[in-house]
């Protein structure tokens, strides 16, 4: 089902879909941005969840690899974490790139490793994927003995595979057309091997193959979720019900689609306040039972208007939110009557949102469940918010093209 709505959004134009994995900080959403702009983000922060792109790579003159190119963060986790939620992407993927940073292997190549082969075990199809391992800032280590001791190391993984891998050295900052940059030529073999493999464009695995992958409980859910969006009431009803304190159910779906709607139509600044009396509104009058005596937590609710309004921006970044926010003209966004989809899409982009307990992510229990932090906003004391700076940055890039 995951896959049907994959194709649902994107359509089922021939391309490859790649999907991009490697340790944290290796420079994978540097790739997605240099391959979709051309140009290298100035900043980055780690990613929550999924981006993606439709990247049309110039591999050689007069020839163009059509990818779908999907950047799989691991949030605050690790590869093993993440791999439920990756298993979908996985299983409808052509090409494995696995990225591995040069300049942190004395610490990090023997986990990069473990990492790898866990990654290409995790699923049927991904066992028989081509791999183009890059290793990223190239031009910040010692040279070409880095290479060999990645070649040396990944060697055991690889060869005992029957499909073909390279390793190249890479540097994501250089201009892609610089030759230090190296990235061209990595993208312009695996294009070789894509077409020579002679693999359908769109994984033809059975849907049935990739639903057994999906034995993680967040997937699980992410897919009761898409069922439940896609016969839920429409936008501006599933508003009102809220607003008269008639909502069918009030629970964490609840939450996240009231948010996603309110701050879609609304803008941050006005939509946050909306959000806030709306549901303080709903916990002082609800019916009997229905939000089980739960008071309002200011920080709880700030965490999630904050993770929901980041993940708007990610997927969706000069939308008409974007637009009602920055100019802070006060207007209001129509909801179409495609809002249950474009819900979809959005879940479907971010699925770590399904996690209830994602804050603990950035809080620990004691703070978030501390009287302090339910009567004010308290900062997190793990890790900090994901914030808006590179967004932006891609924004302003793209509104140039
Ligand atoms: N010098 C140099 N820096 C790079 C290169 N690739 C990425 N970086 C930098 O490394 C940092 C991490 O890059 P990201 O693209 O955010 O890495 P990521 O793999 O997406 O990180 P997560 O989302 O946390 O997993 C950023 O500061 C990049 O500018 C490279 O090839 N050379
Ligand atoms: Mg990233």
């Amino acid at each position: 089902m995951i896959r049907r709505f994959i194709e649902s959004i994107y359509g089922s134009r021939k391309r490859y879909t790649i999907a991009f994995v490697g340790l944290s900080w290796t420079g994978k959403t540097t790739l997605l941005y240099q391959l979709k702009l051309g140009q290298a983000l100035k900043t980055t922060i780690p990613t929550i969840g999924i981006n993606v792109e439709e990247c049309e790579i110039q591999t050689a003159p007069g020839k163009t690899l059509n990818a779908v190119c999907w950047d799989l963060g691991l949030g605050c986790g690790s590869v093993r974490r993440m791999l439920g939620m990756f298993r979908h992407t996985l299983a409808t993927a052509n090409a494995v790139v696995w990225l591995v940073d040069c300049s942190t292997i004395k610490d990090e190549l023997e986990a990069s490793v473990e990492a790898f082969e866990e990654v290409l075990n995790s699923t049927p199809e991904s066992k028989n994927l081509p791999v183009l391992v890059l290793a990223t800032k190239y031009s910040d280590s010692q040279g070409p003995e880095v290479i060999d001791a990645i070649r040396l190391k990944f060697a055991g993984v690889l060869k005992a595979r029957s499909t073909p891998y390279f390793i190249f050295p890479v540097d994501l900052l250089q201009d892609l057309s610089s030759p230090s940059s190296g990235v061209i030529p990595a993208f312009d073999w695996l294009h070789l091997v894509l077409e020579w493999s002679g693999k359908p464009q769109l994984s033809s695995s059975s849907m049935s193959e990739a639903q057994e992958t999906l034995g993680d409980e967040l997937s699980e859910r992410l897919e009761e979720w898409l069922v439940r969006a896609s016969k839920d009431t429409p936008g501006d009803e599933f508003l009102s019900q809220f607003y008269s304190v008639n909502l069918p159910l009030w629970d964490h779906y609840t939450h996240i689609r009231i948010a996603y709607l309110i701050l879609l139509k609304h803008g941050r600044q006005k939509g946050k306040n909306m959000i806030f009396d709306g549901i303080k509104k709903y916990i002082e009058e609800s019916p009997q039972g229905q939000t089980r005596k739960r008071t309002f937590h200011f920080t709880m609710t700030y965490f999630w208007v904050q993770m929901v309004h980041f993940s708007i921006r990610s997927i969706a970044p000069v939308s008409a939110e974007a637009e009602v926010a920055e100019g802070e003209s006060g207007g209001v966004q129509q909801l179409g009557n495609d809002a249950n989809d474009d819900f979809r899409k959005f879940l479907l982009l971010n699925p770590y949102l399904a996690r209830s307990d994602l804050w603990s992510e950035y809080y620990t229990k004691d703070m978030m469940l501390s009287q302090e932090a339910k009567e004010s906003m308290v900062l997190p004391d793990r890790n900090s918010l994901p914030n808006l700076v590179t967004q932006d940055f891609v924004d302003r890039v793209r509104m140039h093209f």
